[in-house]
C-alpha cells in the first residue's frame, strides 16, 4: 500500500524519474533538486530502489534502471499514464503533501508513539496509549523469547528504553533468574505495562512468578529525563520513531547511562547498508513515516550514531522474526 503511493507521488507529483532522466544524481544533489528533506528523501529513493527502478551507480549516484525509464513521460512507449491511474486518490495526494512537508502538515493531538516537549502526546493520553501499547504487544510478546535468548545471559541490570508493554524484560528476565530490570515509558503505558507483566506472571512457567519482584516500571521521558545505570540497554522499536538528530542524541544519553562493559541492544528492522531495500523494510519505512517522526535506518547509519557517542559497535547482524534483527554496541 505505501509502496504504491510512494510510486505514484515520484512519478507524478515530485517527478524524480524525470529529474534522473537526463543523467545520474547523488542522492543529496537529487534531495535538492526535488525540494525534499532528508527524511523523506531516504523514505522515497531506498523504496524505488527496492522496487527496481533506481539504482546506485559506481559513483555511487542514483540513475534510472530499464524499468525507471519507461516510468519517464518521454519514454515511448511508457508507463507513466498507467502508474498515474490513481493519482488524485487522497491517500496518494496526502502523502504528496507529507513528502513535501516532512510529514503532516498539522498534528493537534500528537504523533503516535512520540512524546516530545510539553506539545500533546497520544502516549499520554489513557485510551489512546493503551490501544497504541496493545497494538504492539502481540509482536512484543511473539518476538520476546527469540530476543531473551540472543541478548547476553546476564545477572546485572537491563534498562528496556520506551518498553511499551514490557513483554521482552519479561521475558529475559525469566531466562536470567538473577538479574533485574527497569521498563522505561511514559505513565499510561505504564499501566498497561503492569497488566502484561501481571498476566505473564501468572503463566504456569518455571520462575515467571519471580519476574515482578525483579523488575521496576519506572515512568519518565528517555529525551530529558535522568536515565537508571545499566548493564544492558534495549532499544526494541526506538530509534525508527524519530528523525536523524533525535537519534544522535539518544544514542549519546543511552552510552552516558551505560556502565563501563555495557550493551546497548537495538532491535529493528534494517536498511540495507547500501539504501537499496529490503522492499519489506522500505514499506515499513513509509508506514513509519506516515504514522511517526521517524523511518528505516540502515545499520550502518546506527553504527555511526554509536560511534559517535563513544560506543564501540560490532560487525554482527543478528536476525530475529517479521524482517527484524538485533546489533549491538560496546562501552570500553
Ligand atoms: C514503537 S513503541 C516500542 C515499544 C516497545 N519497545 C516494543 O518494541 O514493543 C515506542 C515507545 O516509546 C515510548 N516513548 C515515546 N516517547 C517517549 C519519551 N519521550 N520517553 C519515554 N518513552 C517514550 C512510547 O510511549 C512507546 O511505548
Amino acid at each position: 500500500m505505501y509502496s504504491s503511493r510512494l510510486l505514484i507521488a515520484a512519478v507524478h507529483h515530485l517527478y524524480v524519474f524525470e529529474e534522473l532522466a537526463t543523467s545520474p544524481l547523488s542522492i543529496e544533489d537529487l534531495q535538492t533538486r526535488l525540494g525534499l528533506k532528508e527524511r523523506p528523501a531516504m523514505v522515497l529513493f531506498p523504496a524505488l530502489c527496492a522496487m527496481g527502478m533506481l539504482a546506485f551507480n559506481r559513483a555511487n549516484q542514483l540513475q534510472l534502471t530499464d524499468l525507471g525509464t519507461c516510468l519517464t513521460y518521454r519514454a515511448n512507449p511508457n508507463l507513466a499514464a498507467y502508474v498515474g491511474l490513481e493519482k488524485s486518490d487522497p491517500a496518494v495526494l496526502e502523502m504528496v503533501e507529507r513528502l513535501k512537508n516532512d510529514g503532516p502538515l498539522k498534528t493537534p493531538t500528537g504523533i503516535a508513539y512520540i512524546k516530545e516537549g510539553e506539545g500533546p502526546s497520544p502516549m499520554d493520553d489513557p485510551e489512546t496509549s493503551r490501544s497504541l501499547t496493545l497494538a504492539l504487544a502481540g509482536r512484543a510478546q511473539l518476538l520476546a523469547p527469540i530476543v531473551a535468548h540472543k541478548l547476553p545471559r546476564h545477572n546485572g541490570h537491563l534498562l528496556d528504553i520506551a518498553g511499551g508493554s514490557g513483554f521482552f524484560t519479561y521475558e529475559w528476565l525469566l531466562a536470567n533468574p538473577e538479574a533485574t530490570a527497569t521498563v522505561l515509558d511514559r505513565p499510561q503505558v505504564l499501566t498497561v505495562a503492569a497488566e502484561c507483566l501481571d498476566t505473564f506472571s501468572r503463566s504456569n512457567r518455571s520462575g515467571a512468578d519471580t519476574v515482578p519482584g525483579r523488575v521496576t516500571l519506572l515512568p519518565g521521558d528517555m529525551l530529558t529525563d535522568e536515565l537508571p545505570e545499566a548493564n544492558l540497554i534495549l532499544a526494541a522499536s526506538l530509534f525508527h520513531d524519530w528523525p536523524t538528530e533525535t537519534c544522535r542524541l539518544l544514542a549519546q544519553r543511552f552510552a552516558n547511562t551505560l556502565k563501563p562493559g555495557g550493551e546497548l541492544w537495538v532491535h529493528d528492522a534494517f536498511l540495507n547498508d547500501a539504501l537499496d531495500g529490503p522492499q519489506a523494510v522500505t514499506d515499513y519505512s513509509a508506514q513509519l513515516f506516515w504514522v511517526t517522526k521517524g523511518r528505516a535506518y540502515s545499520r550502518r547509519e546506527y553504527r555511526q550514531w554509536f560511534t559517535e557517542a563513544g560506543l564501540v559497535a560490532t560487525t554482527e547482524n543478528i536476525s530475529t522474526q517479521l524482517d527484524y534483527g538485533l546489533i549491538r554496541a560496546l562501552k570500553p
